[in-house]
């Protein structure tokens, strides 16, 4: 793949701390030319997250046959199997508010399927009683995670709007009251007999989000874009996680703010985790800038759109059904300004 080379050194910021006046401004900036910051004491232990990679793994060393009980084709869709993005990426998806009953009605359906799957091919019983403790486990796990990153992600945005102006987090709190989040648990499994340098995880995109938390591990692999075309790393770093800006917030902020391009490579041939939570508008939320934040000159970049038809826009002109860059919100209400 061409044109990848240094890594990036993000903005870092203590979320647990009121902002200081030179960190706002060089979030800002970021905010501006990346879309991308990183944040520390976010409150989220190592043990949630080793709880979750073992949730994780478990959920994806399943049969594909029970996993695909919850892909395209199933009422859930839940949930992404290799080759739609890539083939090497699979993901879970988990919605809010309530991610335990998220995480529980898929489990049903793959407890339900596994009863079935076990009589075909005669999986132990005792196995079939630890999968069924180990799901239960998880929604657990996943309903804590979930609450944790809903709380974070308010606070992000209010930070996220100090950056647009003076006072904003304020007056336009109201805007974000009805936002809503969900979790994609990611897998990515190179082939062992990997010989290339690098291979695509997944391809470049930007998120259809207002901002997305992202817990990567320790492998690495996540890319972002410079508004030249430069690819950089960003490097794997313990007790942070990574903030993207996504496409709903470069709309409301009449773009302002930019939603980040990103990938992930595979430089080894080992899996990687990661979790991505994208903090969304409510599907009926007509995105409109408002005429404080789109500023003196009124200069509209954007047409005002219903949130969810965007959602809709992006999931049929991608190309293998993902959310592919290729088409963003500014293909979809760029006024061309
Ligand atoms: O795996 C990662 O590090 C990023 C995942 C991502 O960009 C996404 O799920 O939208
Ligand atoms: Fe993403």
């Amino acid at each position: 793949m061409p044109g990848t080379q240094t890594s990036l050194e993000l903005p870092l910021f203590d979320i647990s701390q009121p902002i200081s006046a030179t960190s706002l401004s060089s979030l800002s900036l970021a905010c501006k030319e990346w879309g991308f910051f990183r944040i520390i004491n976010h409150g989220v232990s190592k043990d949630l997250y080793s709880k979750l990679y073992t949730v994780s793994n478990h959920i994806f060393s399943l049969p594909s046959e029970l996993k695909l009980k919850l892909g395209p084709s199933s009422t859930l869709k839940t949930y992404t199997p290799h080759f739609i993005a890539s083939p090497f990426f699979e993901s879970l998806l988990v919605s809010g508010p309530d991610f335990s009953a998220s995480a529980q009605s898929s489990s049903e359906v793959l407890n339900q399927s596994s009863s079935e799957f076990s009589f075909c091919i005669s999986v132990p019983s005792t196995e079939l009683v630890l999968f069924v403790y180990q799901l239960a486990f998880g929604s657990e796990i996943l309903r804590e995670y979930g609450n944790r990153m809903t709380n974070l992600s308010k606070s992000i945005i209010q930070i996220v709007l100090m950056c647009l102006g003076e006072d904003f987090e304020r007056k336009f709190e109201c805007e974000f009251t009805n936002c809503h989040g969900y979790l994609r648990i990611n897998n990515y499994s190179p082939l062992e007999c990997m010989n290339h340098k690098e291979l695509e995880g997944l391809g470049m995109h930007t998120d259809m989000s207002c901002i997305t938390i992202v817990y990567q591990d320790q492998i690495g692999g996540l890319q972002v874009r410079s508004k030249e075309g430069n690819w950089l790393d960003i490097n794997p770093c313990d007790d942070t996680l990574v903030v993207n800006i996504g496409d709903l917030m470069q709309a409301w902020s009449n773009g302002k703010l930019r939603s980040s391009e990103h990938r992930v490579v595979l430089k080894q041939p080992v899996s990687r985790f990661s979790l991505a939570f994208f903090w969304c508008f409510e599907d009926e939320k007509l995105i409109l800038a408002p005429e404080e934040v789109v500023g003196e000159r009124n200069l509209r970049v954007y047409e005002p759109f219903v949130c969810t038809d965007y959602m809709k826009f992006r999931q049929n002109s991608e190309r293998g059904k993902f959310e592919k860059v290729g088409f963003t919100v500014k293909d979809f209400a760029g006024t061309g300004g």
